[in-house]
C-alpha cells in the first residue's frame, strides 16, 4: 500500500497554485455526453477520480483527447449503450461517488440509464434519493436492483415539472439539472444546491445552448431545449484546496501565498479561518498567509464558545471540517466543530489525540477542541487515512509534528490532491513517497 513519510516541524515558505476543483470537474466531464459536438474543459484536475470518471466516459465511447495538462477535449458522438452491461462499466463506476451524474445524461440522451451504487469516501450514509425523487418529478421510472446493487432509470420522454428537493443535494442537483436541459417545456427545481460547482455547470450548459436562470440561487429554472452544442470550459480554482492550504499555512506557522483563487467563490472560507484567528490577507486574487507564532479563536459576541458548523452553499462546506479541526488543535481558546451533515468524518480525531490534540469526541457529528496555543507540539505518528479530507488534515498534523510520522492509504489523498507532496516539498516540506 503506497504511503507518506513525513518529517515534519519545518517552515514552509512560498507560493502554491490550486489545481481546477475536483467536484466541479466530475459533473461538467459528464454535461460533455449532452452534446455530440466537442467539449474542452480546461484546468481539469488530474486526480484519481476526475480520471477514473475519464476513463468511464472513454470506455463508453467517448472520444477523449489530452490536449494539454489540465486540458481534455470529448466527443460523445457515438455512445456504445452495450458498455454498460459489462463489468468494466461496473467496476470503473462503482469506484466513485462522481459517477452517479452519468445518470441524468444518459436519460436525456438515451431515455434510460444505469448505475452501480457509487463510491466515494466513507463518511457515513450516503443517500441518493434526491437524484431519484427528481428523475420522477421529470416523468422517469426508477429501480433499485439490491441483488447486483444498481439503479436503473427509465423514461420514455423527459418532461419539465416543478420540483421541491427534499435536501440541497450537490450531486442531486447536477444530476437533474442535466436531465432537464433537454426535458420538453420548464423546470423549476426549488430548494437546488448552488454551490460554486453548480453555478459553473449550469454556465456551462448555457454556454451549450441551454437556458437555465436563477443561477447562484436555489431556485432554478430551466426552458428545455431540442439540442446541445460544443463548448470551451474552464474549471474554477478548488476551494477545498485552497482551505487545505490555509490551514497548513497555520498550523506549520509559515508564510505562504496561495496564487489565483478566485476570492469571490470562495464565499464563507477565509472569514471562517479568520474567526480561530488566522490571518487571511487578500492580495489582487491571491490569498496571502503571513507567519503567525500565534492565533487566537474568537468567542461569539455573547461570549460563548465558538462554532464551526457545515451548511448547504452559500453556508461553509463540509468539505473542510477536517481543516478547521486541526488548525484548532494548535490555537489558543477552544471551538466546537460540528459536521451536521456526515455522521462518520470525525473518527479520524482519535488519530490526533494520540498525537497529543486535545480533542473530546462529543458523538459522531462534534468534537471540542481545546487549542494548545502552538505551546506543546504534536508528536509524530504512524496512521492511515480514511477519507479525502482527514487525509490532508492528517498530513497537515504531520506537518506540524514533531519527528517522522508515515500515512497510508494515501490513494485517498491522490484522489482529490494532485502531486500533493510534490507541491508542497517545493516549498521546504520534506514528504517522501513510497509505493
Ligand atoms: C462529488 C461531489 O460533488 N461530492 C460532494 C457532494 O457530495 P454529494 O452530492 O454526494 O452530497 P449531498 O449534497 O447529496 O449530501 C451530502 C450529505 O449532506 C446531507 N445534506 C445535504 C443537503 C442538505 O440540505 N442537508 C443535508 O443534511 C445529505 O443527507 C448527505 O449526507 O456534496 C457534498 C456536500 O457538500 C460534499 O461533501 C462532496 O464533496
Ligand atoms: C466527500 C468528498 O468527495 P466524494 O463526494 O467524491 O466522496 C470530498 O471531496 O470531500
Amino acid at each position: 500500500m503506497s504511503r507518506f513519510v513525513i518529517t515534519g516541524g519545518k517552515r514552509l515558505k512560498g507560493g502554491l497554485c490550486p489545481q481546477g476543483a475536483k467536484n466541479e470537474a466530475l459533473q461538467v466531464i459528464c454535461a460533455a455526453l449532452l452534446t455530440q459536438e466537442e467539449v474542452i474543459i480546461t484546468n481539469v484536475p488530474e486526480i484519481l477520480d476526475v480520471l477514473k470518471l475519464i476513463e468511464l466516459v472513454e470506455g463508453m465511447g467517448v472520444k477523449v483527447e489530452r490536449l494539454a495538462r489540465g486540458e481534455f477535449a470529448f466527443c460523445a458522438s457515438d455512445i456504445d449503450f452495450r458498455y454498460f452491461e459489462t463489468e468494466d462499466f461496473y467496476n470503473k463506476a462503482v469506484s466513485l461517488r462522481g459517477s452517479i451524474m452519468i445518470l441524468g445524461p444518459l436519460l436525456a440522451i438515451h431515455g434510460s440509464g444505469v448505475i452501480p451504487k457509487p463510491g466515494g469516501d466513507k463518511i457515513g450514509r450516503r443517500r441518493l434519493d434526491t437524484h431519484f425523487l427528481g428523475f420522477e418529478r421529470l416523468g422517469a421510472t426508477f429501480e433499485y436492483d439490491a441483488l447486483n446493487g444498481c439503479f436503473k432509470a427509465f423514461a420514455t420522454k423527459l418532461k419539465g415539472n416543478y420540483m421541491l428537493l427534499d435536501e440541497a443535494s450537490v450531486t442531486g442537483t447536477a444530476n437533474i439539472i442535466m436531465a432537464a436541459v433537454l426535458a420538453e417545456g420548464v423546470t423549476t427545481i426549488y430548494n437546488a444546491a448552488c454551490e460554486p460547482y453548480i453555478q459553473q455547470l449550469c454556465l456551462m450548459l448555457n454556454s451549450m445552448g441551454a437556458k437555465i436562470s436563477g443561477i447562484a440561487s436555489n431556485l432554478l429554472t430551466i426552458e428545455g431545449v431540442k439540442k446541445l452544442h460544443g463548448c470551451r470550459h474552464r474549471c474554477l480554482p478548488d476551494m477545498i484546496e485552497v482551505g487545505s492550504y490555509i490551514g497548513l499555512a497555520a498550523m506549520t506557522r509559515s508564510e505562504i501565498t496561495i496564487k489565483n483563487v478566485n476570492i469571490r467563490q470562495l464565499g464563507l472560507i477565509p472569514d471562517a479561518f479568520r474567526k480561530l484567528g488566522v490571518r487571511v490577507e487578500e492580495r489582487d486574487d491571491d490569498l496571502y498567509i503571513p507567519r503567525q507564532e500565534h492565533y487566537m479563536i474568537e468567542d461569539f459576541i455573547d461570549g460563548s464558545i465558538l462554532t464551526v458548523s457545515d451548511a448547504p452553499w452559500p453556508g461553509l462546506t463540509p468539505d473542510l471540517l477536517s481543516v478547521f479541526l486541526v488548525v484548532a488543535t494548535q490555537a489558543k481558546g477552544s471551538v466546537l466543530i460540528h459536521q451536521k451533515m456526515f455522521e462518520s468524518r470525525l473518527f479520524f480525531v482519535d488519530k490526533l489525540i494520540d498525537m497529543g490534540a486535545k480533542i473530546i469526541l462529543c458523538d459522531p457529528h462534534r468534537a471540542t477542541v481545546i487549542g494548545q496555543n502552538h505551546e506543546s507540539q504534536l508528536r509524530a505518528t504512524k496512521m492511515t487515512s480514511p477519507d479525502i479530507r482527514a487525509g490532508i488534515a492528517l498530513l497537515i498534523a504531520a506537518l506540524s509534528a514533531k519527528g517522522v510520522s508515515s500515512i497510508h492509504n494515501i490513494d485517498q489523498i491522490d484522489r482529490g490532491y494532485e502531486n500533493i507532496d510534490v507541491k508542497l516539498n517545493a516549498i521546504g516540506a520534506d514528504i517522501k513517497r513510497y509505493m
